[in-house]
């Protein structure tokens, strides 16, 4: 049987617009602890999109990195330094946070063990956390009681995570989609968490077997860096909805699926490409969450595309 598709009608219904009771900490505030010296553009990505996807605060964390943490080039701006560049609203240091985005942008190789112990303290606690890239690995062995969960690994690191041969669950066709829903189902039984595999198609499954997909996205997205602004934008959706997510285990597979669907539309907005066929023009990391907000007006009906 095939996983439903989560339509653009049904992630509409999760974009929270505010109304006049909100203030910036009501409209939800979203953590973000990611880049490193080597990869301070995914930290920059992810706060763009966080901001772009709607979050009243976005606070940025630097991790801690060893003092011999290289950065790619000689002269790079810190990731921090990087993110007040780039965008001078962010909260910097720790706070209150109603969702967290760590991993994005950082290696586990390089991760100090002060670090660790940082990000399995999140892993552990009440706020929603999205797990991205270098974190992925630290889920395993954080025992049953932890954060709603939303990893979202790409082909190579689901194989990783799943334990799994690269070829059982690497490229999209519709022959082994079925056995692609069902792996990834097994994964998030298997870690108590939401799992979100990226791909043309989106693959999005809860603890408890339910599977949403979305797309297929539109071709242009496959470019570096686009990962890292899809893990802000569902910060930032589990931010706006953090007390429901911990009172409705139903509800993070379907954020993510929508941050899915607006994470698509900005692509398609951005690249010319409104039927997602790969017509119209070549796009970056960057365009896809400049165009968020683009996206999310078009979803909720309030402009025609
Ligand atoms: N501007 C930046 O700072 C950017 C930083 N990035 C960060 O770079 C780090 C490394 O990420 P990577 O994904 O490149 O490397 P990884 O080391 O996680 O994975 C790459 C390996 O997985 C395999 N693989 C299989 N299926 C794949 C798929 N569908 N997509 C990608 N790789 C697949 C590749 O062949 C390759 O061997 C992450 O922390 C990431 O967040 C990237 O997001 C790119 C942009
Ligand atoms: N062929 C494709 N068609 C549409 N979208 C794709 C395709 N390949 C990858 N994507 C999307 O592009 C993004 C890539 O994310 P990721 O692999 O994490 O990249 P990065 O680590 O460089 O940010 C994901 O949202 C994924 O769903």
């Amino acid at each position: 049987m095939n996983a439903p598709a989560w339509t653009r009608e049904r992630a509409a219904e999760l974009l929270r617009s505010p109304g006049p009771g909100d203030d910036k900490y009501r409209r939800g505030v979203v953590g973000l602890r990611t880049g490193s010296a080597r990869y301070p553009g995914a930290a920059v990505l992810g706060v763009e999109a966080a901001w772009r996807a709607g979050s009243g605060m976005v606070r940025y964390v630097p991790g801690s990195e060893s003092p011999g943490a290289r950065s790619a080039v000689p002269g790079l701006a810190a990731p921090a330094a990087a993110v007040l560049a780039a965008r001078p609203e962010t909260v910097f240091g720790t706070g209150r946070c109603d969702a967290w985005v760590i991993g994005s942008g950082t290696d586990p190789a390089l991760r100090t063990a002060a670090e660790a112990a940082a990000l399995r303290a999140l892993l552990r606690g009440t706020a929603p956390v999205v797990v991205d890239a270098g974190a992925l690995d630290l889920v395993r062995g954080i025992g049953s009681e932890h954060a709603p969960l939303v990893l979202t690994p790409h082909a190579g690191e689901f194989a990783r995570l799943a334990e799994r041969g690269a070829a059982e669950s690497g490229r999209d066709s519709a022959a082994d989609g079925a056995a692609r829903d069902a792996a990834v189902a097994e994964l998030a039984a298997e870690l108590g968490a939401t799992v979100l595999l990226k791909g043309s198609v989106t693959r999005c499954a809860s603890p408890n077997g339910e599977v949403l997909h979305a797309g297929p996205a539109t071709p242009w997205l496959a470019s570096a860096g686009t990962g890292d602004v899809l893990a802000g934008a569902l910060g930032a959706l589990l931010a706006q909805h953090a007390e429901a997510v911990r009172a409705d285990a139903a509800l993070p597979v379907r954020l993510a699926a929508t941050a899915a669907v607006l994470h698509d539309a900005a692509a398609r907005i951005a690249a010319g490409d409104p039927e997602g066929r790969g017509a119209g023009r070549p796009i970056t990391a960057r365009d896809v969450a400049d165009a968020l907000p683009a996206a999310w007006a078009e979803l909720v009906g309030r402009v025609e595309r």
